[in-house]
């Protein structure tokens, strides 16, 4: 897959949430060939290493792998501070990680809507507030939040998740208008369905295919290389006029 070359991304601190597997590693490695110096945060130790091991051994940014559960604000916090501390003030946040959690709605309790909540909306925040002091003294950023298409689909199976990504769009506009008086940009993106190997192991079944395929434009499955190049976009000055939109990605449904 062909990404091109952002020139304003070749050394800038990037910071990926999510981003040791599934779309997440395909950013991590995306923002690496752009020669940015990347960290990602993941709670999967054995995905974020073997990342660091693969991507380390073809390239010379090789990416900082921090440790941490997104649902704990106090260790996203200090994930973030680490890597300021190795890379210097974040200049992209891309805000991938989510748990696309299946439920019955008797079966919701107050404690599973947080925990859900907490990794597929709260931390987007968190991460958003703890690395604007440093953009805004920079007088530039751009923040990246994975949406997820699936909101608008009157999809069933998971309304305590489609609640969080419908929260994300709202999340994206309003600190788009908080953030754009000091040069900071705030966008998303919305992917349809993409072949990630969670994907492959939980919810993908030979009808599901067929249906997205009739569905979609284009007739081919998405893979976790399609969200990069729309993401690398959005990080970088390409899209510079660019904010508070959500760029949809979905082989054509939506
Ligand atoms: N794959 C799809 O079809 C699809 C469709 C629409 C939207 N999306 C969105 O794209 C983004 C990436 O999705 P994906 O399919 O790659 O997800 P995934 O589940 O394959 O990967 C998510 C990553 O986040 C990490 N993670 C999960 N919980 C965490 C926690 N508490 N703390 C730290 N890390 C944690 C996981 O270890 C994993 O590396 C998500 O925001 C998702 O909602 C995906």
């Amino acid at each position: 897959m062909t990404n091109g070359r952002f020139a304003d991304l070749e050394g800038a601190s990037v910071l990926i949430t999510g981003g040791g597997s599934g779309i997440g590693a395909a950013l991590t490695e995306g923002f690496v060939a752009q020669g940015a110096r990347t960290a990602f945060i993941d709670i999967d130790a054995d995905a974020g290493q073997s990342l660091v091991g693969r991507l380390g051994a073809a390239h010379d940014n090789v990416p900082l792998f921090l440790h941490a559960d997104l649902r704990d604000v106090e260790a996203l916090r200090s994930s973030i501070a680490r890597a300021v501390e190795s890379h210097g003030p974040i200049s992209v946040l891309v805000n991938n990680a989510a748990w696309d959690d299946r439920h019955e709605i008797e079966d919701v309790t107050p404690e599973y809507w947080d925990r859900n909540q907490a990794i597929n909306l709260r931390h987007q925040f968190f991460a958003i507030q703890a690395v604007t002091p440093d953009m805004k003294k920079a007088g530039r950023g751009s923040i990246v939040n994975f949406t997820s298409t699936s909101y608008m689909m009157n999809l069933g199976t998971l309304p305590v998740y489609t609640a969080a990504k419908g929260g994300v769009v709202g999340l994206t506009k309003g600190l788009a208008g908080a953030l754009g008086p000091y040069g900071i940009r705030v966008n998303a993106i919305a992917p349809g369905w993409v072949m990630t190997e969670r994907q492959k192991q939980l919810w993908v079944t030979d009808e599901g295919l067929q249906d997205t395929l009739e569905q979609q434009c284009l007739k081919r499955l998405l893979q976790p290389e399609d969200m990069v190049g729309p993401c690398l976009f959005l990080a970088s000055g390409a899209s510079a006029g660019m904010t508070a939109q959500t760029m949809i990605v979905d082989g054509g449904i939506q």
